[in-house]
């Protein structure tokens, strides 16, 4: 019997920039929203730095790094993005603790999809391979396909994110158990593959705890914005409690 993981919970706070940037007043300041999560427990602060900066912006990104860098505590910062746009500068510049690799377009609605291989692995590997020479984790955000986790492994990831909206979409559905077993024997796939394994998008207080029960190994969830929908109803440091609650909650029986 493997002892369960603790499941990180990474907090995205691309939706806080996205409600500041809709007025020139600076608030509400994604610095303290930062701290306010760090001081509820949460360990770690995902961004999304887009190309359009449609929320979060290259200054914010620069801010948020020393607000986790001189956390008295270890935390993390992970930086999201395409490293074929502008994800390399943030990585040159502020070195965080991981980097997800996503292939979204410029204007992309949000993200949609992982990458793909064997197509992208060539083009992915040199630039893997300078984060890592960074000290930079590397996570590739991937659909949960079993038989692509060893060749993201292949191309030097660390670890992949599996890209959970057709669970969150599932949940609730006859659906829901078929998705969770995709998951599932993709997490495995991925683990005896060598990878670590995080997951986000649409991930929430409704549908967290069945995942993480139910995939195995979970290191890392990142979740933004079903998590400042629900800061704005409980506050910051409450909506960190609730969703660290389910994390370590466990629902009866085994594959729902
Ligand atoms: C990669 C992913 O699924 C999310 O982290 C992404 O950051 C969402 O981006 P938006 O917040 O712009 O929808
Ligand atoms: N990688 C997923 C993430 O950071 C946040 O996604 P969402 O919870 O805003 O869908």
């Amino acid at each position: 019997m493997t002892t369960p993981v603790k499941t990180a919970l990474s907090v995205n706070l691309n939706k806080v920039a996205l409600i500041r940037n809709t007025r020139h007043l600076g608030i509400p300041s994604v610095t303290r929203a930062a701290r306010l999560c760090l001081e509820a427990g949460a360990q770690g602060i995902t961004v999304h730095p887009r190309p359009d900066e449609r929320h979060i912006r290259a200054d914010d990104v620069e801010k948020l790094a020393e607000v986790v860098a001189t956390w008295p505590v270890p935390r993390e910062f992970n930086i999201e993005g395409n490293p074929f746009h502008n994800l390399m500068e943030f990585v040159r510049k502020y070195r965080p603790h991981q980097a997800t690799f996503v292939p979204d377009g410029e204007d992309q609605f949000t993200s949609d999809h992982g990458w793909s291989f064997p197509q992208d692995a060539e083009r992915l590997r040199p630039l893997i391979a300078e984060c890592k020479a960074l000290g930079v984790r590397v996570s590739l955000f991937m659909d949960p396909i079993p038989e692509q986790m060893a060749a993201a492994k292949a191309v030097g990831a660390d670890r992949v994110e599996l890209y959970t909206e057709p669970y969150a979409a599932a949940f609730g559905t006859p659906e829901q158990s078929v998705q969770i077993r995709q998951y599932a024997a993709a997490a495995q796939a991925a683990q005896a593959a060598g990878l670590g394994v995080n997951a986000g998008h649409d991930l929430s207080l409704r549908n967290l705890t069945p995942f993480v029960a139910n995939v195995p190994g979970v290191l890392e969830v990142s979740i933004g914005h079903a998590f400042v929908t629900d800061a704005l109803e409980l506050g910051y440091a409450e909506a960190v409690r609730a969703y660290l609650r389910s994390l370590a909650a466990r629902p009866d029986g085994v594959l729902l």
